[in-house]
């Protein structure tokens, strides 16, 4: 860890730890390295943090590896073991980024954090001359004297910013040269109300600020979303500290919101359940639009021309999964409880979402009566396209229903097999492959749309496939009319109006029955057959 603190040069702005190298972690890291920062990467797992020092990202996020290369030649990003790091190498700002998985009671289950908060704060305690007094935070002192003598936190803690050009938002005095306290800035997702319950038990004592900077990226395009965001959250109840923070965004040229810590925590649980809500909304229309015959793909095209609707979150099908929005929702749902307030619409966006990944399986029964001895092919393992993450994904959740029901189940996923593999019972055939899957398959359900899925040859998978060729686009993202024209029965989400037309009692569609151009309600973009 030698040479931590010799950084002092004209394209260095300021010291950056950050705790946590999972997706949002590791992101910020390399992100704010590019920016010119001098970051450390923090994590307690070894195995992380070795792959980390040879340039190596151990999940798939596009883009990524390219930035932690990119960090790692120029000597702006560095890695260690949580142990390793000394008192002083903290730097002006502490970015928490570790996760804050649910408990069985829905409840956040925020242990990481605390740890993090409390090795923060360990680290600054043992970095202090004995008797040292409270520093405020982000407050530069005189190290030669003065409040600096007595409040200092360790000479290593010495900041070298005299001649630092003051862009990509630095809002450090140009001739600082003094000792701080690091700002502790707060990214992982926690329930309103936690940061300021925190500061005042693990960094009120130490003169440190904590700062609530809600992260919004979304995986598989989350270097793009870091430096692109829609706005910048800051809260605190120290302004100063939190307009510091800000500052560091202001490149990114984002609206940006200062606040109070537990504002801050409610915009992203508010963010995060409102997106779900959509979701689970444009879910039940889908299915009212299966019993009335309706088509929701366009039911969604036209709602969402009004700006006051908005066009996005209204893909239906499956429903929500991932790291994030079953979480935060069931914690938001959670907290509720805890307040005594029943926050129905929110159990209600739980439970759609419950049901919704469930409707393959009924329709599964509906064509096959048992599926004992059934060939089912199931495609996409990562909760959406892009990303290796399985964590409440879908098929996770189907796929060992259909096993218990007999069905002989093989899934591909181009990216999550292995880490598919560690939680799906040991009969499933997984590979990356969707024609391997498929073959000999008499159904198919597509759980993620994967681009490779989407645009697979289906010709050539309704030669690999027996009858009777079922598909359950469980994301509209298949083209009806082709696929039926491809030899398949198809069925997708609230795409009701090819059932009406085959009679309502039609157990799965024939769309080549109906007269082009009305079955073809498809995204724009979704391709059906073999290219
Ligand atoms: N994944 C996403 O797309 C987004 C996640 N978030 C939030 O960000 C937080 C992190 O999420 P992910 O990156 O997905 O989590 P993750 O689970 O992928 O990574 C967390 C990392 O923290 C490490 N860790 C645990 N305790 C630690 C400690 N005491 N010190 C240092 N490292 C420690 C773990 O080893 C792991 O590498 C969560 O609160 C999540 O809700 C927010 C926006 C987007
Ligand atoms: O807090 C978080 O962790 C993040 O959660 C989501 O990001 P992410 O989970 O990566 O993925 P999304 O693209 O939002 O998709 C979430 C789930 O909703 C599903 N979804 C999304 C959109 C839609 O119209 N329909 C739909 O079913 C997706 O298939 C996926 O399972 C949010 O979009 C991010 O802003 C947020 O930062």
């Amino acid at each position: 860890m030698d040479g931590l603190n010799d950084f002092a040069g004209g394209e260095i702005f300021v010291r950056i730890t950050v705790l946590g190298l999972g997706y949002v972690g590791a992101v910020a890291a390399a992100a704010l390295a590019r920016d010119g920062h001098q970051v450390l990467g923090v994590d307690v797992d070894p195995a992380k943090v070795e792959r980390y020092r040879r340039a190596e990202v151990p999940f798939y996020e596009p883009g990524l590896d390219e930035l932690v290369r990119e960090g790692v030649a120029a000597g702006r990003l560095r890695f260690a073991l949580a142990g390793e790091v000394e008192p002083g190498q903290l730097g002006d700002f502490v970015f928490v980024a570790v996760g804050t998985p649910s408990r069985a009671t829905g409840a956040a289950d925020l242990s990481q954090v605390e740890a993090a908060l409390a090795w923060v704060a360990e680290r600054v305690r043992r970095g202090r001359p004995a008797g040292a007094g409270v520093l405020r935070a982000g407050e530069a002192v005189d190290p030669q004297g003065g409040a600096g003598s007595s409040d200092g936190v360790g000479a290593a803690d010495r900041v070298a910013m005299a001649g630092t050009e003051a862009t990509a938002g630095t809002v450090w005095p140009a001739a600082a040269g003094g000792l701080r306290a690091p700002i502790v800035v707060v990214k992982s997702t926690v329930p309103p109300g936690t940061g300021r319950r925190l500061a005042r038990r693990y960094l009120a004592p130490l003169g440190l600020a904590y700062v609530a900077n809600p992260e919004f990226l979304r995986e598989g395009s989350a270097v793009h979303d870091w430096f692109h965001p829609d706005r910048v959250v800051v809260g605190s109840e120290e302004r100063a500290a939190a307009e510091r923070v800000a500052a560091l965004f202001a490149g990114y040229g984002a609206p940006v919101l200062v606040t109070d810590t537990t504002t801050a925590e409610m915009v992203k649980y508010g963010a995060n359940a409102f997106l779900a809500t959509k979701i689970s909304f444009i879910n039940e229309l889908a299915n009212m639009c299966d019993r009335v015959g309706a088509d929701v793909e366009e039911v969604a095209r036209g709602i969402g021309l009004d700006p006051r609707i908005g066009s996005q979150f209204l893909r239906a099908g499956l429903g929500y999964g991932g790291s994030c929005f079953p979480k935060d929702v069931a914690a938001l749902d959670h907290l509720a409880r805890v307040y005594d307030y029943p926050f129905e619409l929110l159990r209600a966006v739980i439970a759609v979402n419950a049901r919704q990944r469930l409707l393959p399986l009924y329709a599964l029964r509906e064509v096959f009566g048992s599926l004992a001895g059934v060939p089912v092919a199931v495609l996409g393992l990562a909760f959406k396209p892009n990303t290796d993450d399985v964590r409440e994904a879908p098929a996770l959740d189907l796929i060992p229903l259909l096993v218990e029901e007999g069905a002989e189940v093989r899934a591909a996923d181009p990216q999550a097999v292995e880490r598919a593999r560690a939680v799906l019972p040991g009969e499933v055939r997984l590979t990356p492959s969707a024609l391997e899957a498929l073959d000999g398959a008499r159904a198919v359900v597509l759980a993620t749309e994967w681009d490779a899925f989407v645009r697979l040859d289906w010709e050539e998978a309704a030669r690999r496939m027996d009858e009777p060729r079922f598909v359950f686009d469980g994301r509209n993202a298949l083209d009806p009319a082709r696929m039926a024209a491809l030899g398949f029965r198809y069925r997708g989400v609230g795409r009701g109006r090819q059932r009406l037309a085959e009679g309502r009692d039609a157990v799965v569609s024939s769309a080549l029955d109906l007269p082009r151009g009305e079955v073809v309600g498809a995204r724009s973009g979704a391709v059906g057959g073999g290219a």
